[in-house]
């Protein structure tokens, strides 16, 4: 199972910029997170903050253990060997073959066989369904596909935390589907510890278990999904309707005048009716390939969630409860919530199938699959 990540008081500036400030949150182990909100605020600062790779001034981020921001590179290390860590850009060796790429951390960073790295690496290729693609180039391969060659290098030291860096950027709508079922697939099959930073409304309606959302140098919010999807934040609205109404604005931020105009007008339009009222019902979550285990995570936020269920905002305890009575998530595909909408299932295998697209995986037996 994922471990859980503890992120304390942390504060992060560089020189007089400061990104953002006092942010808490736990990751709770095993769930899928999305961190949301808009450019520039500080989502990759954080990620980054999180494996030690940035310091912030102030706080902590405690990992088994250990803290990684103050921890010593000899503890970083060893702590890091738990993460993977999946880049923008694929952040792939350009003159390496997709094996030698993912093969890098293992030669890197264990003394393993040849034979046995490549037993992991074609392992991991299979998973993100690039199985064949080995001996491509990055430059020869789409985006999408370095994408999840990036993702099959975060795999191969088996983390228990996996963050994702924008996983759907330079995707299309499509390519974005495919990659969200391949992260709910993903948990299901190794039970790690997520996060995902991304804009992607798609994405954080569909994919996790919980979404925090930064914005002017804060945490607005942090919780179990339906606390975001149904909240009523002004700036949380926006982002969710992606309307040029609210407080963000093109350079992040807006001047209250700006805003007080940007209300009256749209008040106007809308005859008073409350602004992105339309887009408040709240998407199924995905759900794991047929074949795959159910994840793990379920029940366990289940659990979790139930406890903290008081405390949380009505209209959010009323969409964790309707959710708790209902047949559970989706997959991609099923027609139901707004990513899913006109999309078949994975790409059929065999001749004819798109390359681009990942085959169905591996079914590990005919008898598991959905939730019990
Ligand atoms: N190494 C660095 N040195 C100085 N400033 C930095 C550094 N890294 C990031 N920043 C600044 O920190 C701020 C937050 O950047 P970050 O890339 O984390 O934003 P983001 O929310 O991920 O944006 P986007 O969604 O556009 O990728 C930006 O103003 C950026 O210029």
């Amino acid at each position: 199972m994922g471990i859980e990540v503890a992120v304390e008081g942390l504060s992060m500036s560089f020189g007089r910029q400061t990104v953002w400030e006092d942010v808490s949150l736990t990751l709770p182990a095993g769930e899928v997170s999305v961190m949301l909100g808009p450019s520039g605020t500080g989502k990759t600062v954080f990620l980054k903050s999180l494996i030690g790779l940035l310091k912030p001034e102030r706080g902590r981020v405690m990992v088994n253990g250990v803290d990684m921001v103050h921890a010593s590179e000899r503890r970083l290390y060893e702590t890091r060997k738990l993460f993977g860590l999946m880049f923008q850009d694929g952040a792939l060796f350009g003159s390496m073959s997709l094996f030698d790429n993912i093969a890098f951390p293992l030669r890197e960073h264990t003394k393993k066989k040849e034979s046995e790295i490549g037993r992991i690496v074609l392992e991991k290729l299979e998973m993100v369904g690039l199985a064949g693609a080995e001996t491509k180039l990055p430059g020869e391969i789409s985006g999408g596909m370095r994408k999840r060659a990036g993702l099959a290098r975060a795999l191969v030291l088996d983390p228990q935390i996996i963050l994702c860096d924008e996983p759907d950027s330079g995707l299309d709508p499509v390519r974005t589907a495919y990659i969200s079922q391949l992260l709910i697939d993903l948990n299901a099959q190794i039970d790690a510890t997520m996060l995902i930073v991304t804009h992607n409304i798609d994405i954080a309606a569909t994919v996790p278990d919980n979404i925090g959302m930064l914005f002017r140098r804060n945490l607005v919010t942090f919780g179990p999904r339906e606390v975001l999807l149904t909240s009523e934040e002004p700036v949380v609205a926006q982002f969710l309707s992606g309307s040029r109404a609210g407080p963000i604005g093109m350079s992040e931020e807006k001047d209250a005048a700006t805003m007080a105009l940007e209300q009256l007008q749209e008040l106007e339009r809308t005859g008073g009716e409350a602004e992105g009222e339309a887009v408040r019902s709240i998407a199924p979550q995905l759900e794991p390939t047929p074949g795959l285990p159910p994840r793990a995570a379920v029940q366990r936020r289940r659990e979790r969630v139930r406890s903290i269920l008081p405390g949380l905002p009505p209209p959010a305890r009323q969409a964790i409860l309707a959710g708790f009575t209902e047949a559970g998530p989706v997959r991609a595909g099923s027609g139901a919530g707004p990513t899913a909408v006109g999309l078949g299932a994975y790409a059929p295998e065999g001749p004819g199938a798109d390359p681009e697209l990942p085959p169905l995986p591996r079914r590990r037996s005919s008898g598991e699959g959905g939730r019990s």
